[in-house]
């Protein structure tokens, strides 16, 4: 199968690659684990300095970088950027912060010394999405490379050029063939690689479907996985919030990225009296942003990640209306070339039709309006995944107290969710298992193993 590179802003096919055979892949495995028996032996020092060099190749050839996320998968200029300046944090943060981890933990019993030493274990095959090419790579590759894994990358296949990037600044920093593999491959080839003794843990950002396979796979290898799948994160609007700010954020929570993000502020639940009100200044904030080419500076709507993304969009939406949901804005494709959709939001939203229970990976805010504050904890709750949400009030502890009650792995008070390298990153329910970023990330593929010294 070759591997294609489509621009979406014109559907123009631009560059395809050849997908690598099995024995170029061998080839890949065999030298991944030659370099890994090295690699783990490296002082965590020089780990670090590879990947400050990564960081900075990523910083000096930001714009050049940037340029490809956009004209792979459509992002907004500015916002790849902003995706490439957010993958160097990545690298840099792990680079700072690995040691620190990574120290033994000593456990505290009454005969003798026990401790707990991270070690590393082998080669990680991640699996990776094209939403964000650099970043969501980025948080598996640097934690894991600092505790001395190996990385293998099979990334998605309309992202070829972003993917073959990242392999291309890995040498440039000095990395030795095998640290950093990237993979031209299908998913179909994906539960074989599991299969393989060489590699030995798995970890996905994906679709439900996606995960599902990959946690097939590794449980029938016995071996590790972590997986960040979908995500209908809540954006609850109590009735003391500060309306401006929660509209803000709801703009830029649903509609950054072309509302591409498994942690997208993609049901809004307003509670009470604030509710039309907000819903009026979200439409109006919403309404008129220019459309056109994403490399410009001063484009507001881009396209979808590809065609295929847009009629996915466009069935979803029109199912949910025909089931009886009503259109306060959009609803439809924008009329040129191009994997184009209008911002949408849809109100009077029920069990039963397509966006009460489905993940809606594009600009379509699903807006529900409640009694209080228990029914939109309820709604909230009313969703098989559980990846974010969000929470508004200007009494904190009334938002914490809603928080906790929230089904999810994160949830933002105040502010729409959003990773940091200092966070943990990652969901419960169908949304997947385990964490990326921060602390709990590095600790995912490690052998935490248990030295106990006898006083006897
Ligand atoms: O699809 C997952 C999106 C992650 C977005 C982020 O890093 O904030």
């Amino acid at each position: 199968m070759a591997i294609k590179t489509i621009n979406p802003y014109n559907n123009k096919e631009i560059k395809s690659f050849e997908e690598f055979s099995e024995e170029a892949v061998e080839k890949k495995i065999a030298q991944a684990d030659k370099t890994y028996q090295k690699w783990k032996t490296i002082a965590i020092k020089q780990r670090a300095e590879l990947l400050m060099n990564v960081a900075s190749i990523f910083r000096k050839r930001k714009e050049e970088l940037a340029k490809l996320i956009t004209l792979e998968m459509g992002k907004l200029i500015a916002q790849s950027e902003a995706e490439v300046e957010m993958c160097a944090s990545v690298y840099e943060y792990y680079a700072k912060n690995a040691a620190d981890f990574l120290e033994d933990k000593p456990i505290e019993i009454k005969d003798g010394k026990a401790f707990v030493r991270y070690t590393p274990i082998g080669i990680i095959l991640a699996v990776e999405p094209w939403n964000y090419p650099y970043n969501q790579v980025a948080r598996v590759a640097a934690p894991n490379i600092m505790a001395g894994n190996v990385i293998m990358v099979k990334h998605a296949s309309n992202v070829p050029q972003c993917a073959a990037a990242i392999e291309e600044i890995f040498r440039e920093a000095g990395a030795e063939d095998g640290i950093y593999t990237n993979l031209f491959l299908s998913s179909s080839r994906i539960a074989k690689l599991a299969e393989d003794p060489r590699i030995v843990g798995l970890s996905l950002t994906g679709s439900e479907k996606a995960g599902a396979s990959l946690a097939e796979a590794a449980g029938k290898n016995l071996k590790k996985s972590v997986l960040e799948l979908g995500g209908s994160d809540p954006f609850i609007i109590l009735e003391d919030a500060d309306l401006e700010k929660a509209v803000k954020n709801a703009v830029k929570g649903r509609f950054g990225n072309m509302g591409q993000a498994c942690t997208s502020s993609k049901r809004i639940i307003a509670v009470g009296k604030i509710a039309d009100e907000f819903l009026e200044k979200f439409k109006e904030k919403v309404t008129g942003l220019k459309v056109g080419d994403p490399m410009e500076r001063d484009t507001e709507v881009g396209p979808l990640s590809s065609e295929e993304a847009a009629q996915k969009i466009e069935k979803q939406v029109n199912d949910t209306v025909k089931s009886g949901a009503k259109l306060v804005l959009g609803g439809k494709r924008i009329d040129r070339e191009g994997a184009f959709y209008e911002p949408t939001i849809l109100t009077d939203i029920k069990p039963g039709m397509v966006a009460y229970h489905e993940e809606i990976f594009g600009p379509v805010a699903s807006f529900y309006k409640v009694k209080d504050e228990k029914e939109a904890i309820a709604l909230a709750n009313d969703s098989t995944f559980g990846l974010g949400g969000s929470v508004f009030s200007e009494n904190i502890d009334r938002a914490v107290e809603v928080a906790s009650q929230i089904e999810t792995g994160m949830v933002f008070i105040n502010e729409h969710v959003a990773s940091r390298p200092d966070l943990p990153f990652g969901g419960t329910k169908r949304s997947g298992y385990g964490r990326e970023l921060s602390e709990l990330g590095i600790e995912e593929f490690v052998n935490k193993k248990l030295i106990r010294i006898s006083n006897k």
